[in-house]
């Protein structure tokens, strides 16, 4: 089937979701987006999303979307549904789906481990993995913004590559260079390395990657993270794919981890956590499936992660409001390091 004719649902018409919406409208048969916000539905019909594709307002495209605010609307017969809702919201979102069969297949497009969830949800076969390598943000009612440049790894459960990869491949390219991995499972874990480690720190001390690793703490803490992930990851059998070029085990593994952290994140020094700003806006961070999952699978396994347990407890008493952030969170890290 060529990509022109497929059809596409995006469910969860947010940063992610709003921008590949935008970015495929007109590139495949047809697009339809999900998100059961009134208003911001209203506006992606009329006068279509405003997507501001260089991060702020300069380049800016506003783009009419199909958009529906409640599952029952939806009688169409979707190729690929596309999952970029937040993990709070999986089963929300894809019970109904699941229950009327709206699409023959779905990808896990979000962060932390939500793909095995997905799957339980819609069914294992239906389940493709993949990983979003730029970043969004969601700037309310009928407003997204694309904030960095880059793509999509894209691939099977089992690693064997099909016609409906090569699909989504297709489809997807209209966003970003897509890569179909034999291994987008490790990748899927690379990345939690990443957002268990630099995004959690960043959530739980308010800085952005560059501060958090600027400083001592921050860097112990880092690598504490970093090598509790690459543990539970081998304890499950997964081959973790390289971040920014760098093997991940390798990269912690001598006495001078936290200065090649500090190297290797050094490109996107200026980032600021997306559950950062979930903690900002009072949003509920996603730290359930990041760090939390570390430290759950952990447990299963039987091999120590305390810093990611300690870390979610730390970013969950934040959100509740019974504490704030802040750099000493990184000495109570380091500290259980050492104990
Ligand atoms: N933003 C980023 O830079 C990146 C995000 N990711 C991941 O992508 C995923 C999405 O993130 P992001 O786009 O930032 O999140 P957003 O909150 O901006 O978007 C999610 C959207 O889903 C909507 N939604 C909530 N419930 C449902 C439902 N039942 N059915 C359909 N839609 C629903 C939300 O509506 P409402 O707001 O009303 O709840 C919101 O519009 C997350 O897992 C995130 O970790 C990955 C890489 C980068
Ligand atoms: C962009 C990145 C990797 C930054 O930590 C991210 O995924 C997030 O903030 O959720």
């Amino acid at each position: 089937m060529a990509g022109g004719e497929t059809a596409v649902l995006v469910v969860g018409g947010g940063a992610i979701g709003g921008v590949i919406a935008a970015l495929l409208e007109g590139t495949v048969g047809r697009v339809v987006v999900l998100d059961p916000a009134a208003e911001h539905v209203a506006r992606m019909r009329d006068p279509g999303l405003r997507v501001g594709l260089d991060g702020g307002e300069r380049v800016v495209r506003v783009v009419r979307l199909d958009a529906r605010a409640r599952a029952q609307e939806l009688d169409e017969d979707f190729d690929l549904a596309l999952v970029t809702v937040k993990a709070a919201h999986l089963e929300a979102a894809l019970t109904p789906l699941a229950a009327a069969g709206v699409a023959r297949a779905y990808v896990s497009l979000g962060n932390g481990l939500v793909h095995d969830r997905i799957g339980a949800l819609v069914g294992e076969d239906r389940l493709i993995v993949g990983v979003v390598e730029w970043g969004a943000t969601n700037l309310g009612p009928g407003r997204v913004a694309r904030t960095s440049p880059g793509g999509f790894v894209v691939g099977e459960p089992d690693g064997r590559v099909r016609d409906r990869t090569r699909l989504l491949a297709g489809v997807l390219a209209a966003v970003g260079p897509v890569k179909m991995s034999e291994n987008a499972v490790g990748t899927v874990w690379s990345k939690l390395l990443v957002n268990s480690t630099m995004s959690a720190l960043g959530a739980a001390s308010g800085l952005l990657t560059g501060e958090v690793l600027a400083d001592a703490d921050g860097r112990r803490a880092a690598v504490g993270l970093w090598r509790e992930g690459c543990a539970v990851a081998a304890a499950s059998g997964v081959r973790l794919e390289p971040v920014w070029g760098e093997d991940p085990v390798a990269l912690v593994a001598g006495d001078d981890a936290g200065a090649r952290l500090q190297r290797t994140f050094a490109p996107v020094a200026g980032t600021k956590a997306s559950m950062l700003q979930d903690l900002e806006r009072g949003a509920r961070p996603e730290v359930a499936v990041i760090n939390g999952a570390v430290a759950a699978r952990a447990g299963e396994l039987g091999v120590p992660a305390p810093l990611n347990a300690r870390v979610a407890e730390i970013i969950e008493a934040i959100a509740r409001g019974e504490r704030a952030g802040g750099r000493d969170v990184f000495v109570t890290i380091a500290r259980r390091r050492e104990t």
